[in-house]
């Protein structure tokens, strides 16, 4: 180690709080990987119960105890440290979250965050921190806020106009609704309302840190346009407290501040480390993937996103556009299926056990266009088409059927997953053509029999990113790297992201998936209650 500032060695940090784990990573100034480490909830913290990350309720309600991403912090930094972290290095961190779900902090969480002793744990001394469990993004019990929401600001293409979305059951917006409606009294004794980036980021900053603007347009709240909450839907959403609960959003670029005491003394972090906003785990993966024009991004993490950069705003009919999370990207268009990789991993163990190198076995035993078996599963509620869960499978005839053999049922989910996600970016408008590629990130992305039907689909050949297969917690690191880099006035070597041509479109994929693509729809028609007021 140098003792010159300047020739000191320069790391960043990056952290990504998504649905099924925490994920934390260290970059060069070369943004090369160096470190990594991650702690699963399910498997690592079984105390809290969770499966797949979270807890369901009987109406559809899906939540996450805070408490649980904080002893998964106090673990990962520990795993930091295992894996020969030296945070006397790290010069900012930033990180990644599951979009959507909110946290509700007890009246004096602020000041307890402000003074943690750093001889123990941040969970033991967090444990009264929070006043509810956290509605996260699968939760589907806000039908009737949502409505109301959009009554309140004069419809649903109206709300989409001014947030970039109509009202949705997962956005924040709806799920403060439903808590102030129904639980008025532990809405009464928040002292602040985060989402789960700004809530990470309070834990390393020691004071609750400023919602982000890119994360904060997956709240139904924000005039996208503006870049202020809207006060139409602020009141349809809570009472005149609402707007001191949330504090005012900042950019996603914003140098918050240093790492709180705390990390300094615990972890032996520098006491000018920085701390730059966490963003939303979808728009750190568009930082992450610097995704070129006419590039799609496609997330395959639990939920399945389609990501695209967009110059401008606009009102989309369905999924949404947000504030973007780098000068690159004004603002961002994205596609949410629920039905993403956990469907993909029950069904893997219904079929063939706990292997994906058996169900890819699977996939093997039958062609592409799977002799015209198709098959819809939604083991949750989906979001785009809006339905319930349920199962819809057809024969060569489009007959519905009851089941397939094992080898048919597992490539029609995951063809007609794939013709899903096609269809739905068509219908928001979105061209592919000769230009197009789409880029994979997230879990499942390293599974290329996966990638290749996503080829085939959509006509476009599919890259991955050399450097790391999961862009949001690559993106985290990098954007701390950049804030700094800007601030401090110093270049570094950090280069353009290495991308891998790992699946190409055969010459028969549009004789093969061109009909599908229409017997898609017919499917979708088939599914009961769709309109936009029934209960999921
Ligand atoms: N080889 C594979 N093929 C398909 N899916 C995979 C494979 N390996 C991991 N996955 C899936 O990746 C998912 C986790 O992805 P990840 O991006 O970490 O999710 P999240 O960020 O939402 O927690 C798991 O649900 C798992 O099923
Ligand atoms: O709700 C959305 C996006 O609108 C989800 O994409 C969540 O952000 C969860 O992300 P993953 O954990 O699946 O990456």
């Amino acid at each position: 180690m140098f003792d010159d500032e300047e020739n000191r060695k320069k790391t960043f940090l990056g952290f990504d709080f998504s649905t099924q784990r925490l994920k934390a990573l260290v970059i060069g100034e070369d943004y090369k990987v160096l470190h990594e480490a991650e702690v699963e909830y399910d498997v690592d913290l079984p105390e809290f119960r969770t499966h797949g990350g979270v807890l369901r309720g009987e109406c559809g309600e899906v939540t996450a105890p805070p408490l649980l991403w904080v002893k998964a912090l106090d673990m990962v930094m520990d795993r930091l440290i295992v894996a020969g972290v030296d945070f006397s290095t790290v010069e900012a961190l930033s990180g990644a979250a599951q979009q959507h779900g909110s946290v509700w902090w007890a009246r004096d969480a602020e000041s307890r965050l402000g003074k943690l002793a750093s001889d123990q744990f941040l969970h033991t001394q967090l444990a009264t921190a929070f006043v509810a469990n956290s509605p996260v993004w699968l939760d589907s019990s806000t039908t009737e806020d949502c409505k109301a929401l959009e009554e309140a600001v004069g419809g649903p293409e109206e709300l989409a106009k001014i947030t970039g979305s109509r009202a949705y059951e997962r956005f924040t917006g709806s799920q403060i609704r439903k808590l102030f409606r129904t639980r008025e009294r532990v809405y009464q004794a928040t002292a602040r309302i985060s989402l789960v980036s700004s809530f990470a980021c309070s834990l390393f900053l020691g004071r609750i840190a400023p919602i982000d603007l890119a994360d904060a347009s997956g709240m139904n709240l924000l005039d996208i346009r503006s870049k202020k909450w809207d006060e139409q839907a602020l009141k349809a959403c809570g009472d005149d407290s609402l707007e001191g609960k949330l504090g005012e959003p900042v950019p996603s670029a914003t140098d918050l501040g240093a790492v709180s005491p705390y990390f300094v003394d615990r972890y032996g972090f520098h006491s000018k480390c920085r701390v730059v906003t966490f963003t939303g785990d979808n728009c750190s993966a568009l930082a992450g993937l610097r995704l070129r024009s006419g590039w799609v991004g496609l997330s395959l993490g639990t939920s399945d996103t389609l990501l695209v950069g967009l110059p401008e705003p606009a009102a989309p009919t369905a999924g949404h556009v947000l504030v973007g999370p780098t000068a690159h990207a004004p603002y961002m268009a994205l596609l949410c299926f629920s039905n993403g990789s956990l469907t993909r991993q029950n069904h893997r163990d219904r079929l063939a056990g706990h292997s994906w190198d058996a169900f890819n076995e699977l996939l093997r035993a039958t062609v592409r266009g799977n002799m015209g078996y198709m098959g819809i599963y939604y083991d949750t509620p989906e979001i785009l088409p809006r339905a319930p869960a349920g199962r819809w499978l057809r024969d060569a005839h489009n007959r519905s059927i009851d089941k397939m053999a094992p080898q048919f049922e597992a490539r029609a989910l995951l063809e007609t997953q794939a013709l899903a996600r096609r269809a739905h970016a068509a219908d928001i408008g979105l061209t592919i053509d000769a230009s197009s590629r789409v880029v994979a990130t997230g879990g499942a992305s390293v599974n290329k029999e996966l990638l290749q039907i996503f080829a085939d689909v959509f006509n476009a050949p599919v890259y991955v990113q050399e450097d790391h297969a999961n862009a949001a917690l690559l993106g985290a690191a990098i954007r701390a790297a950049d804030v700094w880099s800007e601030e401090a006035d110093v270049q570094l070597s950090g280069s353009e992201p290495k991308m891998s041509p790992v699946a190409t479109p055969y010459p028969d994929h549009e004789k093969i998936y061109g009909p599908m693509l229409e017997r898609y729809w017919t499917i979708v028609q088939d599914i009961p209650k769709l309109d936009s007021e029934t209960k999921l």
